[in-house]
């Protein structure tokens, strides 16, 4: 029989050093009350005002796979060996689901999915809200939450949903569960992403991939179906 890695010495004993700080950087020099933390809503909370997401009219419909949006995209695209190659579909409403299967390539603690990686397999669900909205949106602020720890060779359920829009401000939300669409959550994100033209990518991508993309047809045709959105 194997030897437990408890019995080779695996199971960390060992405890972080811990001694009495102070949050004041230099205690001597602290004259006054500290200053309390900020209140009121935060960033990725929605104004009063926002409104409720609308689906656009041409959204692929409910089920329908929505392709990578860029072939050398690391969250999506089929030409990245060592990306995700999460595949996405159109959901109800203005929400998509995902699935992503944890690699090998994927890690970060033998065996487990780096958190890095997590955090990207969320952005990139969020980003193919986009195509529901029909609009071009990049991350502003992605707030992520690791609840469970995501073994190599897991399948990652995700799904996302704009939760409202304000002006350029779409607000959205992911969940990545275990094994299956109801297995257990191991990840949640909320974000921000702020709506921009696809000049946003013409002016600060790297001069050799744009020309590649516009030369793409299919690429073309993709970024014409956004900049044709009302
Ligand atoms: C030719 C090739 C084309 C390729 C594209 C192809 C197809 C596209 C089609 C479909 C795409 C489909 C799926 C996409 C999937 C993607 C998944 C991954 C997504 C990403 O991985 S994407 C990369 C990471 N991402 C960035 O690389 C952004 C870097 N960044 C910036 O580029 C700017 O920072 C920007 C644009 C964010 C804002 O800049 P800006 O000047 O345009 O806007 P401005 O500052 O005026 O803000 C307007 C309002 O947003 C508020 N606001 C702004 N930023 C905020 C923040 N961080 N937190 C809280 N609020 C914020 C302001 O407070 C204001 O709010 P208010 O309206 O209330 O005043």
């Amino acid at each position: 029989m194997e030897p437990s890695l408890a019995r080779c010495g695996w199971r960390a004993t060992a405890r972080v050093r811990s001694a009495p700080v102070s949050n004041v950087p230099n205690p001597g020099a602290a004259s006054g009350p500290a200053p309390s933390p900020p209140s009121g809503p935060g960033p990725l909370t929605p104004p009063a005002d926002a409104a409720a997401p609308v689906r656009h009219p041409d959204a692929p419909a409910p089920g329908e796979p929505l392709g990578p949006h860029y072939e050398h995209c690391f969250g999506c695209g089929e030409a990245q060996p060592h990306g995700l190659r999460l595949r996405a579909r159109a959901g109800e409403g203005v929400s998509i689901t995902a699935e992503f299967t944890v690699g090998p390539d994927h890690q970060g603690a033998p065996g487990l999915a780096h958190g890095g990686v997590l955090a990207t397999a969320l952005d990139e669900t969020l980003g193919s809200l986009n195509w529901l909205l029909r609009v071009v949106a990049v991350t502003g602020r992605l707030q992520t939450e690791f609840v469970r720890p995501v073994p190599v060779g897991t399948v990652l359920h995700l799904d996302a949903r704009v939760t409202a829009v304000h002006r350029r401000k779409i607000y959205c939300t992911a969940t990545g569960r275990l094994g299956g669409p109801e297995g257990p959550v191991a990840v949640r994100a909320d974000a921000l992403f702020v709506e921009v033209k696809v000049d946003h990518f013409i002016d600060n991508g790297r001069q050799e991939e744009i020309r590649a993309a516009m030369a793409d047809p299919d690429q073309f045709r993709r970024v014409r179906a956004f900049e044709v959105n009302p």
